[in-house]
Order: C-alpha cells, then structure tokens, then sequence
C-alpha cells in the first residue's frame, strides 16, 4: 500500500493506493496534516512507502514526523519521470505539475494530453504523443479571482463562487460571477480548442478542487478526474522502485 500526499497552495490531498487502486482519500488543511496522518496509519497500517510533492513549504517537524511513519520519497526536480521534460527552465517547473504529466504519461500513452488542474492556480500542462512535456500556462484560480477583485478595488465585495446564469451580469454581483466564472470558462474553451486546432486526437483532463465547479458548463469534451495528481504521484512511487 502507498500513500501519496499532494500539498497545494490551499489544501493538502491524501491518497492511498492498494495495487494501483485508489482506496481511501483525504482532504486537510496545513496545520492540520499531521493530525490526519496519525488517523491514516491508525487505519491502513500496512502503508509503507509514501510519495510526496509539495509547491508549499511543509515544516521540518512535519517532515520528521512524515518520515517516521513511513518509507518517504520527495518528488523534486531529480526523480526519475515517466516523461522527456521540454520545459525551457525544468529546475522550475512545479511539482504538482510533474505528478499532472506524470499520469497522462502513464494512462494516455501515445496520445496527446492536455491536463487542466483549477486549484489555487489554474494550470495547463500539455504532453504530445511523443511522450514530451512542452509546457502549458498558469493563471489565476476562481478563488484567487474572487479575492483579487475585492482586494485590489474599493467597491467590490468579495462573493462565494456561484455560477452564473447569464453572461451579461445586470447588477455589481452578477457582473461579478460572470466575469469570474464564465471567463475562467471562455479561458478554458479557449484553450482547449486552441490546442485542437494544431493537434489531433486531443484528450483532455479537467482536475482540481474546482472541477465539480466547471465540468458541466465547459463546452469541450473533458474526462473529469479529481484523483489525476494523486494517480500520478502513484504512478511515480511504482515507477522509481524498479
Ligand atoms: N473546502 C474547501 N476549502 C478550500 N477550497 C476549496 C474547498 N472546496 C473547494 N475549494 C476550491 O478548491 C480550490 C483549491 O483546489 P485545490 O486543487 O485543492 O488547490 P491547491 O492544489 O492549489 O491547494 C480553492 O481555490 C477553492 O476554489
Ligand atoms: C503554478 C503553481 C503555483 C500551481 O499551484 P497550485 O494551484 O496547484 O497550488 C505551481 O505549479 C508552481 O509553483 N509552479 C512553479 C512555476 C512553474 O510551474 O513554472
Ligand atoms: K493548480
């Protein structure tokens, strides 16, 4: 049994993995984790190896605390990946979304993949047929729009996520959770037809603590999959051990 942990910049995911399958998942906060661990090993102790990647700073306590539990491998910028990694400054590349790529390269062998995560940032990470990483974009999650506008302004209240139900907002909070929501939509339309355009047989994964959000209303087809980065992180404990 493996346990993966994915730390975000606002939520940490715990996964365990029993031969390949996902069987028990976990959402904390920071300050929380260790706490949660103990309840994890209580529960399956017969985890022994755990696979981390972080694009936030654990303390070295909880490190030390992580690494007596278990077998601990830290996904950094020298682990041996399942992918070629094109990215002009790999030394740079987040963590979060070597684990992203790291299972498009392991379930869509071959083809080309466009995975869009929309956590704390939306990311897009594209993987072509070749097996090469060539990049992709980073932009403000539905969150961080939300507050943005309500911390750089005077006026603009700060809104729980809704969706909209029109694309011309009639009053300040529609106009808000239209231009929040169906601009994080038109962006990723955008960008998914974009990359159709100038690659065939396109598959695409929707992942993140926002795709229940937006899977619906996006107008491209998308293969939703919450567990993506855990799967990958899973796929990148399996593949280092040999
Ligand atoms: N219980 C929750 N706490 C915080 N954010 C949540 C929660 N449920 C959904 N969200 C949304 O999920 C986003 C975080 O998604 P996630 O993929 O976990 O981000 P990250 O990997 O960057 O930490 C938040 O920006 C928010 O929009
Ligand atoms: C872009 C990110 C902040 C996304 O973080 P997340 O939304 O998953 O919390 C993270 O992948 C990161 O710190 N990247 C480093 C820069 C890069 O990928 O080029
Ligand atoms: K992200």
């Amino acid at each position: 049994m493996n346990l993966t942990i994915d730390v975000g910049n606002t939520l940490i995911k715990l996964g365990v993995f029993d031969s390949g399958k996902l069987k028990l998942k976990k959402t904390c906060i920071k300050k929380d984790l260790l706490h949660t661990l103990a309840e994890i090993s209580e529960a399956l102790p017969a985890i022994q190896k755990c696979i981390i990647s972080s694009v936030a700073n654990l303390s070295g306590h909880q490190l030390l605390k992580l690494e007596q539990l278990f077998d601990v491998l830290i996904l950094n910028h020298q682990t041996k990946i399942p992918f070629t990694n094109k990215y002009e400054t790999p030394q740079t590349l987040g963590i979060d979304r070597i684990a992203l790529v790291s299972a498009a390269a392991e379930q869509y062998s071959g083809e080309n993949v466009l995975v869009i995560d929309a956590g704390t940032c939306i990311t897009y990470d594209f993987l072509n047929s070749e097996n090469e990483y060539l990049g992709g974009a980073i932009s403000p999650g539905i969150s961080l729009r939300y507050k943005a506008l309500h911390t750089f302004t005077e006026k603009l209240p700060l809104l729980e996520a809704t969706n909209p139900n029109l694309y011309i907002g009639n009053n300040t909070t529609a106009s808000i959770h239209s231009g929040v929501i169906n601009g994080v939509l038109y962006e990723i339309d955008g960008y998914i037809s974009e990359y159709h355009e100038n690659y065939h047989n396109l598959t695409v994964i929707l992942t993140g603590g926002d795709v229940h959000f937006l899977r619906d209303s996006i107008k491209n087809d998308i293969f939703a999959n919450s567990n993506f980065l855990l799967e990958g992180l899973n796929h990148i404990l399996e593949f280092n051990k040999h």
